[in-house]
């Protein structure tokens, strides 16, 4: 494949899906974007992490040949203010894994969020988000260690999918008069119009996605949350097509809260995972009074974005929390969080959301050693007192280092190990 401005390393292999499963050999290519805003302090920070745990798990054996890849901002002054070039796209279809840092979305005006087009042009329909503790990290809860979850959030459809249209457009008054004058709807003159697709296909493949993890996680429950006493067409759908889902596909391995109290009072069979569902403000306060009872979560993109961020918070905040939008052949791992630009280019933020979207990364190629090492020098520098700034504010024992400084206390902490 002939590309204008990304250069392929000349050595590494691409990774290949061949029979549904994928090929990765010791020298694999994978691509990184940098990112807008603080992407400049943690991208290059990650790297040097990532690279020192390949080096230390296989002492040279295994190698990761990167490819830097443009979105955002680089990719404007790149591609002739192109933010969204084709060729990166193709790229990473090439290449079937990539990271990125944080993509840049102008509030109120201008482009569509990249993030958004990046998951619907590659059809990377979940997002997965683990929120985990680690020792050390400050948390405002009293048990912290009871909180494990897995957010699926689906990632293409919902009223994030920017179907709306704009008060005092042609196109708004269109579909306002329809919607009075056809559909009986009644809302104020002028207000801006959006549209929330939830449809059966999106939700079965997301729900799906979740129970496989489940099941080759050996968790014990996938809670549906929605507001579907509300939104009932749409949530209340995601709901009922969640649940159908399990019955119709994992029915030999699941069973519903309902069945659980009905006939094992309330205990769960041994290898069943319990299927459940929750309205979603209520899970809001669930997550921090009672986590220790969920455990894999699946939701809509919207719910999901809010409770990601959220259920960050308690363990630490956004700076530390992972994230990845897959599709079946087809991963972008990413940072929660975005890109703080008042920090941009201060050397500054907690580069630790990247870094364990790395460790997912690395979870997911089957190189599980890497995380490991990665996972266990970030708990031995955060108990010993080195932290970025936000964790340095919860901590009155710790030091305040730069980004780079914490990448290269958990380099020299592998390098240790
Ligand atoms: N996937 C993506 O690419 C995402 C992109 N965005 C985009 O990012 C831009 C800014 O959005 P905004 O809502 O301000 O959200 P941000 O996540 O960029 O920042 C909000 C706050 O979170 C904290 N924070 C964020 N990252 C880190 C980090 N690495 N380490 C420590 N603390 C961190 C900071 O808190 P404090 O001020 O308390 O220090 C920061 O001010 C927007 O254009 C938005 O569209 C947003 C989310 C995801
Ligand atoms: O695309 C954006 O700018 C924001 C996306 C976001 O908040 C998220 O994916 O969590
Ligand atoms: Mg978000």
């Amino acid at each position: 494949m002939g590309f204008k401005h990304v250069s392929m390393p000349e050595s590494g292999e691409k990774i290949r899906v061949e029979d549904d499963k994928m090929i990765v050999g010791d020298e694999p290519i994978l691509g990184y974007i940098e990112g807008d805003g603080i992407g400049v302090d943690i991208t290059p920070a990650c790297l040097k992490v990532w690279d020192a745990a390949v080096e230390k798990a296989y002492g040279g054996k295994r190698k990761v040949h990167w490819a830097e890849l443009y979105l955002g901002e680089k990719a404007a002054g790149i591609y002739d203010g192109d933010y969204f070039p084709d060729e990166t796209l193709d790229a990473i279809k090439d290449l079937t894994v990539a990271i990125k840092g944080p993509l840049t979305t102008p509030v109120g005006e201008g482009f569509r969020s990249l993030n958004v087009s990046l998951r619907q042009t590659l059809d990377l329909y979940a997002c997965v988000r683990p929120v985990k503790y680690y020792q050390g990290v400050p948390s405002p809860l009293r048990k912290p260690d009871d909180f494990d979850v897995v957010i699926f959030r689906e990632n293409t459809e919902d009223v994030y999918s920017g179907i709306e249209f704009e008060s005092g457009t042609a196109e708004n008054e269109k579909l306002a008069k329809f919607l009075r004058e056809e559909m009986g709807a009644k809302f104020f003159e002028g207000a801006g119009l959006g549209v929330k697709p939830i449809s059966e296909f999106g939700t079965k493949r997301l729900v799906r996605k979740a129970i496989e993890y489940a099941i080759e996680n050996d968790r014990e429950s996938v809670t549906l949350v929605h507001k579907g006493n509300i939104m009932k067409f749409t949530e209340g759908a995601f709901r009922k097509w969640g649940y159908e889902l399990a019955a119709e596909e994992f029915g030999d391995v699941t069973i519903t809260e309902d069945e659980l109290w009905e006939k094992h009072d309330g205990k769960r069979p041994e290898g069943k995972i319990v299927i459940k569902d929750r309205i979603a403000d209520i899970m809001f306060q669930l997550l921090q009074l009672r986590p220790a009872e969920f455990d894999v979560l699946a939701t809509m993109n919207l719910n999901g974005d809010y409770l990601s961020d959220a259920a960050a918070a308690s363990v630490g905040g956004i700076g530390i929390a992972p994230g990845a939008n897959m599709a079946d052949h087809v991963a972008v791992f990413e940072a929660t969080h975005g890109t703080a630009p008042k920090y941009a280019g201060q050397d500054k933020v907690n580069p630790s959301s990247l870094l364990f979207s790395g460790v997912m990364m690395f979870d997911y190629i089957g190189w599980p050693e890497v995380g490991r090492l990665i996972e266990d020098a970030f708990e031995k520098v955060v108990v010993g007192g080195t932290v970025t700034y936000d964790f340095a504010r919860q901590r009155d024992d710790a030091t305040e280092v730069k980004t780079s400084g914490f990448a290269d206390a958990l380099v020299e902490a592998i390098r240790k190990a």
